[in-house]
């Protein structure tokens, strides 16, 4: 069984190192679903819907208003500093499909006893920064008793 929630923010960023308009600085008004998949527990959920808000909402938190900055765009840092704006350095550029890697990250980081609590099975993140244009990951959550003590999971791209 899947279950999918939506989460929404207005974020400004840039691609430094785009050819064309994107790499001057815009905005978006991000959506963003995350589906997950598991069995259901008895009272008929793979998870409250509420319980995954809790695991997001530090996120959209950091994200909401703010500038996603790609580390080493110093120029922009400088400039969001001056402005005494708020920003969010990310490991790579803010491209679509590098925010899906960075939730799926912060998801098995932040969300690891979340995940094993629910027995969730794979992960899918779509973001959406305009009505034209998407990027979609899934992952894997693979449950390996003999693999891994004490209960833990181990995960894997697919
Ligand atoms: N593969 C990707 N390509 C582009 C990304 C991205 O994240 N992944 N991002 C951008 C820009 O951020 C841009 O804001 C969105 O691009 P685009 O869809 O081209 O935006 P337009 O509003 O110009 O699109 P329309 O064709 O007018 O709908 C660029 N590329
Ligand atoms: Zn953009």
């Amino acid at each position: 069984m899947k279950i999918a929630k939506q989460f929404r923010w207005e974020g400004a960023h840039r691609l430094p190192n785009h050819k064309g308009n994107c790499r001057n600085l815009h905005g978006h008004s991000y959506k963003m679903t995350i589906e997950l998949k598991g069995m259901l527990n008895e009272e008929g959920m793979v998870v409250d819907f509420a319980d995954l808000k809790a695991l997001i909402n530090p996120l959209i938190e950091a994200w909401d208003h703010a500038t996603l900055v790609a580390e080493g765009d110093e120029d922009l840092i400088n400039v969001l500093n001056t402005l005494g704006s708020k920003y969010f350095v990310l490991p790579y550029n803010s491209t679509s499909e590098n925010l899906c890697q960075f939730v799926i990250d912060f998801i098995i980081k932040d969300g690891y006893s979340f995940l094993i609590k629910n027995s969730i099975s794979e992960i899918r993140v779509l973001i959406r920064e305009t009505d034209t244009c998407y990027a979609e990951l899934e992952r894997s959550v693979i449950l390996s008793e003999e693999e891994i003590p004490n209960s833990a999971y181990s995960v894997v791209n697919i």
